[in-house]
């Protein structure tokens, strides 16, 4: 068996992966036809690279199913509680920083804090008929946060993609997205509250507590970790 790390399947955060490894004297080339999900790790022994969803490189570093992960402090957040009975931090990348933040219409001019939008929140349900609605696919953290906040009277509506747009789309009254630049917000009329980011993530290589390791791959993980100067 060989030891197993698993990198982002595309976009930017794919790129930017494999632009950070050679920076540590590991080479990760694509393999196979342009849209097919393979590739290898260069410059060391015994270490094989997978293309996975970001979104699913926690459970699978959860399973012991990969050894090494790269992917957003948030999704490691949102998929493992508690985070430290599952994966240790090996490195953050310095790339992917993203804010989780909980937004409201612009037009909402008097919510500016959890305060404000529990006292909205509190009256909703009796001019609406039913729970002010928070769309997100990051529903653990949404919800811990919110209740560390004291904010009760709310539902969660999942929204796996284009979240910011359920607010138009009358789906939700609120949202909680990760945000970079903030255009994606503006341009949908939203504004974060003014508190701090419920998380702050950036892209971060994980390793695995949970994967059983063979003498070999013992021997390839610290040759691994002494190579990236972990
Ligand atoms: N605008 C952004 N700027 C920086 N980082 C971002 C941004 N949007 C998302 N990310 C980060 O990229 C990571 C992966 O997000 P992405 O939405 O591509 O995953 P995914 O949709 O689960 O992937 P897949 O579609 O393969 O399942 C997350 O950790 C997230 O924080
Ligand atoms: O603050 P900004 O720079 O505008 O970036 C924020 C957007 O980036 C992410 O979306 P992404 O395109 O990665 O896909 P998603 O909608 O599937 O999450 C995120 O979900 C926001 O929609």
């Amino acid at each position: 068996m060989t030891l197993k790390l698993g990198i982002p399947s595309k976009g930017r955060l794919m790129a930017d992966t494999m632009d950070w490894f050679p920076t540590r004297g590991i080479t990760l080339e694509k393999t196979g036809a342009d849209r097919e999900y393979a590739a290898r790790a260069v410059g060391i022994e015994g270490l094989d690279l997978l293309l996975l969803s970001a979104s699913e490189i926690p459970r699978e570093l959860a399973r012991g199913r990969l050894h090494f992960g790269v992917t957003g402090t948030d999704l490691i957040h949102e998929r493992l509680a508690p985070v430290e009975a599952f994966v240790a931090e090996e490195a953050k990348l310095g790339f992917g920083q993203a804010d989780l933040i909980l937004a409201v219409p612009m037009a909402w001019t008097d919510v500016r804090t959890a305060h404000d939008l529990d006292a909205v929140a509190a009256q909703f349900r009796a001019a609406h008929g039913h729970r002010l609605r928070i769309a997100t696919k990051y529903h653990r953290l949404t919800r811990a946060w919110l209740k560390e906040q004291g904010v009760a009277d709310y539902q969660i509506v999942d929204s796996q993609g284009a979240t910011e747009g359920t607010v138009a789309a009358e789906t939700a009254e609120a949202i909680a997205d990760i945000t970079s630049t903030g255009e994606t917000l503006t341009a949908n009329h939203l504004r974060p509250l003014d508190e701090p980011p419920i998380l702050q993530s950036q892209a971060t290589l994980w390793r695995s507590l949970t994967a059983m390791l063979s003498d070999e791959e013992q021997a390839a993980l610290d040759r691994f970790r002494v190579k990236l100067g972990l």
